[in-house]
């Protein structure tokens, strides 16, 4: 038994030398929770030392795979649950294996292991001896002088590892401090494999398994002793520092010098070594041969990302250029948008009526403007104009057996619920018009086939580049797609910046809508908006109008007014919901974390010391907060961004509170969650929040402080962005300075060749990055037949439209269509090391 495992004297409250222990056949499996090893079991007890006098007891605990009718001995303590009574709750349990010669002989003969009997067993334990299990699972080779049959011993092998392995298996991954979920993921990722996986290259973790990082592997690697040196770490430290700066940065690529500095530094801090230069340059190349990344030139990409590049403008072109005009023509057109005009009692101006018609004639369109500019009426007005020339209803009470033809989705739950609400038309997000959990990996995820003749994807500047590529996958040749958003918002929080990248494409036909419409009600935010993304802000900045405000102060009066403004707001009746407080960082006296505080004593003060609350991470949850779900839960049907309220808190010590855990219910606007309290790190208090989380969003009313503290935030965009959130009302704070270093400070572009990959196919011009010495490779797939080599077969030609996942382009690199060396001859330490 290890150390783990007598893991309960200090809750037992009787005898603190004694371990309480169950030995028992699993009757029945009650429950078994599908996304941890976390099971309800009826056990009929043989053997017990907690003073039980019945025949069977309800143990609950995590366990990996339970077989029924198996016996184990399950150590732990008793409880007494309020509806269900005394329960045995296990920290750790094991397969009971006989160890008596009888009680061996027995269990070697009986209904586990097919075609052994009691002759064969006795011979086995007679010549193996009463730990002739152990003997076995180390060293099979000695079941050899037992003559058994090749498929007898090969039964006997895998039911011996099931009972006997997957327990270790658990204990051994809880001894390297890996929780109940991770263990679930690295033991499915594994199997039976999995402690030898992690003993061999604890970093193939970082790699495996979403959820481990580089610090933990390197943790492990310490405790089994592994070369700090050693390649394996060297890489997977690159690789977690490719990850990092495209995260970080939002890049699609990096370059050598970056990388291999701040790899370095991970890895000499991390274990206080130094690391051989050279070594680490050679591990570099050996990840590009590995393709795990590739070098183009100077850049170093991941490959999924520069694949994906590769993947949008290679599908671009494949919508574009199909062959699926049909018989409308120009004159239908015009006489449809007339009539979609007067249905709507609508004159559409200029840019606008050219918009309709370029976007209903052509195969891909992107549709830009500010707030205001008319984007929502062109896409009312392109559903209404798509149904006319194509004789479809727009009554989705025809569809109840069929897809509807017209698809419309956003990136997020909010963004798409505007978008229903403003066409009155079924709207989702991305993920799940695609059938995606939000969890994948990288961009060969399968997806549902898209089915329909339009697709209208609004909010696109927050499409990042591995979901974009996975949604064109998924889109038939003959469907119209058109892309709309507003360019100058920040771009997506993954890698990319899509919409950006492809509005910068002569290739596509696009239209940016400048006319602001949205002025009648006099409204000065809107003006505003269009000021700074112009690049100046308007003279009246500082002068209050009837929907915006601006309040001069510093850094440290920040909360003070915020305080004032919201109790303000609270006293005219404005609720939590329609109040947001935006801020571009969460520390210091002017950021989210200090702000959440404040408006939620204002909102949701703490009415007496008996209310219900809970702390977690420097918040305290209360019922009626305003929370931010901040991850996909595909399976709770919750997605990052998501803004709900709690609606309750139990706590482990309620007397009715029957899972006798601290739980938070929590209410949004689809559905209701229990969140128990591994799963709170899911969750922040929302009364204030990032700007970049709340994209896709608007309130009623937005309170904004910039300050000096921020310099390092304050870019055009991210102003932009913020004040666009406002519906109706706008309060800025903070100093003049920080608000015209923002919109002086014009948002830096990220590092993506989205735009020059677009170029390369729409021109035809796929050749070879030009690279002395690179193998002559082309660089992507061409719609033409390949020549024909010994080394590269044949590229196989451009799938026929609509047969199945659109799948143009092999995985490049692993098809050897692209060298994976490219750009990494003559990577030399010196190249990379820290400037004297
Ligand atoms: N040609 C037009 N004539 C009159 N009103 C118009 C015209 N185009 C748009 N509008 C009106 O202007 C307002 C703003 O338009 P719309 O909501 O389509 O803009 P938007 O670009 O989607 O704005 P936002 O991004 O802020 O949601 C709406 O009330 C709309 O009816």
């Amino acid at each position: 038994m290890t150390s783990d495992q007598v893991n309960l004297f200090s809750n037992n409250p009787t005898n603190e030398s004694v371990t309480h222990f169950i030995v028992g056949k699993v009757a029945a499996v009650f429950f078994s929770s599908a996304d941890s090893f976390y099971k309800v079991l009826l056990v009929k007890v043989s053997e017990q030392n907690i003073d039980w006098h019945e025949d069977e007891i309800v143990v609950t605990g995590n366990f990996a795979d339970i077989q029924e009718e198996t016996t184990y001995r399950f150590t732990g303590r008793s409880v007494r649950h309020p509806k269900y009574g005394v329960q045995f709750q296990a920290d750790n349990y094991q397969n009971q294996t006989p160890t008596s010669r009888s009680g061996l002989i027995a269990y070697l003969s009986g209904s586990d292991f097919q075609g052994l009997g009691r002759r064969t067993a006795e011979r086995i334990v007679d010549t193996l001896g009463e730990d002739a299990i152990d003997k076995i699972l180390e060293d099979p080779t000695l079941l050899k002088p037992i003559g058994l049959r090749a498929s007898v011993e090969k039964t006997l092998l895998e039911t011996l590892r099931v009972n006997n392995g997957l327990e270790q298996t658990i204990i051994g991954l809880n001894a390297y401090g890996f929780g109940s979920r991770l263990a679930a993921a690295i033991y499915a990722r594994y199997q039976g494999d999995t402690l030898n996986v992690i003993q061999e290259n604890p970093y193939r973790l970082v790699e495996d398994i979403k959820g481990v990082g580089f610090k933990k592997a390197d943790q492990i690697a310490t405790q089994l002793k592994i070369d700090p040196q050693a390649d394996s770490r060297l890489k997977a430290a690159l690789l977690t520092e490719i990850n990092e700066v495209c995260v970080q940065n939002g890049d699609t690529y990096t370059t050598a010098k970056p990388l291999l500095n701040a790899t370095m530094q991970l890895l000499e801090s991390a274990r206080h070594v130094q690391i051989d230069p050279q070594k680490l340059a050679d591990q570099l190349v050996t990840l590009a041969k590995e393709n795990k990344i590739v070098g183009d030139e100077n850049r170093i990409y991941l490959s999924d990302l520069y694949e994906s590049e590769w993947k949008i403008a290679e599908h671009l072109k494949r919508l574009v250029e199909a062959d699926n005009d049909g018989n409308v023509t120009e004159k239908a057109v015009e006489r449809a948008i007339g009539h979609v005009a007067k249905a709507s009692h609508l004159t559409y101006d200029n840019s606008q009526t050219q918009a309709l018609k370029s976007a209903i004639t052509s195969h891909v369109f992107l549709l830009t403007g500010g707030p205001g500019t008319g984007k929502t009426t062109i896409i009312r007005g392109l559903v209404a104009l798509f149904a006319e020339l194509h004789d479809v209803s727009l009554d989705i009470n025809q569809y109840k057996d069929k897809p509807f033809p017209i698809l419309l989705a956003a990136p997020t739950g909010r963004a798409a619920k505007r978008m229903a609400e403003t066409t009155g038309l079924p709207a989702s997000t991305i993920h799940r018009l695609l059938g995606l959990t939000g969890r994948e990996d990288g961009p060969e995820e399968p997806t549902k086939d898209l089915d329909g003749g339009l697709l209208i994807i609004d909010e696109m500047s927050m499409v990042d580049t591995t979901l974009f590529q996975i949604l064109l996958q998924a889109v038939p040749s003959h469907m119209q797609v058109i892309l709309v958003g507003d360019k100058d918002q920040l771009p997506s929080v993954g890698a990319g910046q899509v919409f950006h990248d492809l509005l910068e494409s002569p290739s596509l036909p696009q239209i940016e809508l400048n006319t602001i419409y949205r002025q009648d009600d006099s409204s000065s935010i809107i003006p505003l908006a269009h000021a700074i993304k112009n690049g100046r802000l308007p003279e009246d900045f500082t002068v209050n109008q009837k929907d915006r405000s601006f309040i001069a102060c510093n850094a440290y009066q920040v909360n003070h007014i915020v305080e004032q403004v919201v109790a303000k707001a609270k006293s005219k009746g404005f609720t939590s919901e329609q109040v947001q407080i935006l801020a571009p960082m969460y520390r210091g006296a002017a950021g989210i974390d200090q702000l959440n505080i404040t408006v939620q004593n204002i909102f949701n003060p703490l009415k007496s010391a008996r209310q219900k609350h809970l702390e977690y991470n420097g918040q305290d949850f209360r019922v009626g907060d305003k929370v931010l779900h901040l991850v996909n839960s595909p399976e709770d049907n919750v997605f990052n961004g998501d803004i709900g309220k709690i609606v309750g808190i139990d706590l482990a010590s309620d007397k009715h509170n029957e899972s006798k855990k601290d739980q938070i219910t929590i209410a949004f606007d689809q559905n209701e969650v229990t969140y128990g309290r591994a799963d709170w790190n899911r969750l922040t208090l929302a009364y204030s929040m990032s700007i970049h989380k709340s994209q896709g969003s608007q309130f009623k009313m937005v309170i904004l402080p910039l300050v000096p503290q921020f310099a390092r935030m304050l870019q055009r965009n991210l102003l932009y962005t913020a004040i666009t959130r406002a519906e109706e009302t706008l309060i800025l704070l903070g100093d003049m300075q920080s608000f015209e270093r923002s919109v002086t400070n014009e948002s830096v572009n990220r590092q993506t060749t989205l735009t020059k990959r677009l170029q390369q196919v729409f021109d035809g011009d796929q050749a070879t990055p030009a690279v002395p010495d690179a193998t002559p490779t082309s660089a992507v797939a061409s719609t033409e037949p390949a020549p024909e080599s010994e080394s590269a077969p044949a590229e196989p030609e451009a799938q026929p439209a609509d047969s199945g996942p659109h799948e143009l382009t092999p995985a490049l690199v692993v098809a050897g269509k692209i060298d994976p060396m490219i750009g990494m001859q003559g990577i030399k330490p010196e190249d990379f090391m820290p400037q004297a």
